[in-house]
């Protein structure tokens, strides 16, 4: 297989981090930033939330990535602590609080992770958006890290939609309110969900990590290597 035969990859993410962390596979990306809703009904759990925001995301790109041979990929992280889920600071007040309450113990890190396959024959192009809502396919486990369902299939079988999430958890060191000052200083959380960035300066206020490493920076590459395996989409098939 030679890089013309292998779809885009198109990412369907303002983040620079998951530009970067999609990069490494080596495949032909794109990027396309979505502006899908991200509001959530208060009672969805939060595999939930990450699983149903990521394939939001990559649903809002269907229009404007055109009729071709690709996959849309979507990806959203939330940091959830004592059951509270905490996206991106509104301002450094909000960052202030968010850290604080952090600091000295664990939290769980969710992240989602969707694809939808695009074709550019007619013929061949089973995703019809009305199959988006189909739900109860296939389930795949990766161990205790997390799961992805595939959601919808082609008359020829091949999984179109598939959407999953990752799990891990994060224990941050206790920090004093001189380093929590000297942290939002840096300007570095306030893009970020829960107030850090685990792969920047706030690694040193990580005591330790359990689970996966670029799934809490914003895409798991093992999840979503296991997803293009279904499209038979590999990076180990170019060169
Ligand atoms: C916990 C944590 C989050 N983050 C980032 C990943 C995500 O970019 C962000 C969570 O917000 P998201 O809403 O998941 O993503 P985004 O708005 O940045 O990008 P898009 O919706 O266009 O894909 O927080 C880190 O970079 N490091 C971390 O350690």
């Amino acid at each position: 297989m030679n890089d013309n035969s292998i779809p885009s990859i198109i990412l369907a993410s303002g983040s620079p981090r998951r530009r970067e962390l999609l990069s490494l596979l080596g495949l032909p990306l794109e990027v396309i930033p979505s502006e899908a809703d991200e509001s959530f009904p208060p009672e969805w759990a939060p595999e939930r939330i990450v699983s149903e925001l990521a394939l939001r995301k990559a649903e809002a790109v269907i229009p404007l990535a055109g009729k071709r041979d690709a996959v849309i990929v979507g990806s959203d992280t939330i940091v959830v602590l004592d059951g509270r889920v905490l996206g991106k600071p509104a301002n450094e007040k909000e960052s202030r609080e968010m850290l604080s309450a952090l600091q000295g113990r664990s939290h769980k890190v969710y992240t989602g992770l969707a694809c939808i396959r695009l074709w550019e024959r007619e013929v061949n192009a089973a995703l019809r958006l009305e199959e988006l809502g189909t739900r109860g396919g296939e389930t795949i486990k990766l161990g205790d890290l997390g799961q992805f369902s595939i959601l919808s299939e082609s008359p020829a079988g091949t999984p179109a939609v598939m959407a999953g999430y990752t799990e891990s958890r994060v224990t941050f060191r206790p920090m004093s309110g001189e380093e929590i000052g000297g942290y939002i200083r840096t300007g570095e959380p306030l893009d970020k969900a829960g107030s850090y960035g685990i792969q920047g300066i706030g690694s040193v206020f990580i005591e330790k990590i359990e689970g996966d490493f670029y799934s809490v920076m914003g895409l798991p590459l093992n999840l979503l290597y296991q997803m293009l395996l279904r499209y038979s989409i590999s990076p180990f098939n170019i060169g």
